[in-house]
């Protein structure tokens, strides 16, 4: 089955039962036993549930993985993720990841006793001599939150492998339609299934898929022990929303790329980071490990200009915190999804405080190049 089609057709996406053509909403807790233990397959729905299988059959599909795990949120799949390892071990993170998996990391995973080394895995090398005798995973996003930096996955990928440990990559940004963690030698793929995947602002969900039988089965005892699973109404939802994935993405892709262009060329933009930008440092990586660009952008404003009077002057392209959806969304990311983290952190992973954050969305282009004119002519 090709992409497309994976995203309409893949995992479990009818009820063979009725005949029904979308899955049914099992909005159930428990399920009838006939004898003690002798059941359909499902016994409690933190445990297992129709819709929810329906939804982690279909990650797995997507990205290439043997089973998924769809979770509450994002962050609670980043939890579950992290709760494979134990007191004394060590993550490498990448220093340049969304806000509030940085604050999980420093404010509740360092005090059960888990220690990090923050790296800038563009640089393969700096993973390389993070690396100690109690290193255990090095955890990535690529394209980054917000500064769309590119992490070369194969190369980390081999390092990782070399090393014993494994290498989890978060997709978000990517999606599966444009990059294949796994693929390229990933052991854990997570998604923010609230953006992209969802692609509405509808639903705050999390995917997990591994190809490893090994980490699977223990995510899968993980996800229930943990229990923040996501419910059978959201697992619909996002079912739904993947099913116009590729058409979404390319609209989203072409929108910024044009976006992009207009910012590049303007006056009062000193910089700005776009993967497909030729003159982007990780561009050639990022044709290479990517099938397209996507709809993320960060730029920011000449020096003096308020970014926040920017933002607060645009009529169409909504302030909001999130990313990935229909609608275009902006957002500062130091006052906003990045706040969590301290100013001398994110400053040294260079989130500047004039940085901006644009989620492209499938308007009209004009449309969003006439709002972006009237945020200008405001500053
Ligand atoms: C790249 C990335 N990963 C993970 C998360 C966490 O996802 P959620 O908001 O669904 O908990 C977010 C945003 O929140 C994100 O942007
Ligand atoms: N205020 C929230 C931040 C949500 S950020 C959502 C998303 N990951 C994004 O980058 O836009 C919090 O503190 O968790």
């Amino acid at each position: 089955m090709r992409m497309k089609t994976t995203y309409i057709h893949g995992g479990i996406s009818h009820d063979e039962a009725t005949g029904s053509v979308n899955v049914p909403i099992h909005q159930t807790s428990t399920y009838k036993q006939d004898k003690v233990g002798v059941h359909k397959g499902y016994e409690y729905s933190r445990t297992g549930n129709p819709t929810r299988a329906a939804l982690e059959a279909l990650i797995a599909d997507m990205e290439g993985g043997i089973r998924g795990f769809a979770f509450a949120s994002g962050s609670a799949g980043t939890h579950t993720i992290f709760s494979l390892f134990s007191k004394g071990d060590h993550i490498i993170v990448g220093d340049d990841v969304y806000g509030g998996t940085y604050r999980l990391m420093d404010k509740i995973l360092k005090r059960l006793g888990l220690t990090f080394t923050i790296v800038d895995t563009t640089k393969i090398d700096a993973i390389e001599a993070s690396i100690q005798d109690n290193t255990k995973a090095i955890f990535l996003e690529t394209p980054t939150n917000p500064l769309l930096k590119i992490t070369d996955i194969q190369a980390v990928a081999e390092v990782a492998k070399k090393h014993n440990i494994i290498s989890i990559v978060d997709n978000t940004f990517a999606t599966p339609y444009h990059q294949k963690p796994l693929e390229l030698g990933a052991d854990i793929v997570l998604h923010s299934a609230s953006k992209y995947l969802g692609g509405h602002s509808d639903v705050v969900a999390g995917l997990v898929t591994t190809n490893d039988k090994k980490l699977a089965e223990e995510l899968g005892f993980l996800q229930n022990a943990i229990g923040g699973i996501l419910g059978p109404q959201d697992s619909w939802i996002i079912q739904r929303g993947i099913k116009t994935l590729a058409i979404r993405m390319d609209a989203h892709e072409y929108n910024a790329l044009k976006i992009v262009e207009f910012l590049d060329q303007h006056p009062k933009v000193f910089k700005v980071y776009y993967p497909g930008l030729a003159s982007h440092p990780g561009y050639s990586i990022a044709k290479k490990q990517m099938t397209g660009f996507g709809g993320m952008i960060s730029f920011e404003l000449t020096e003096g200009l308020s970014a926040k009077l920017f933002v607060e002057n645009l009529k169409l392209i909504t302030l909001a915190e999130s990313l990935g959806a229909v609608e275009s969304l902006i957002e500062i990311p130091a006052l906003m999804t990045h706040g969590s983290i301290p100013k001398e952190d994110r400053l040294k992973s260079g989130i500047k405080d004039e940085l901006i954050r644009l989620s492209v969305g499938i308007e009209d282009l004009k449309d969003l190049i006439e709002d972006l004119e009237l945020g200008f002519a405001s500053i």
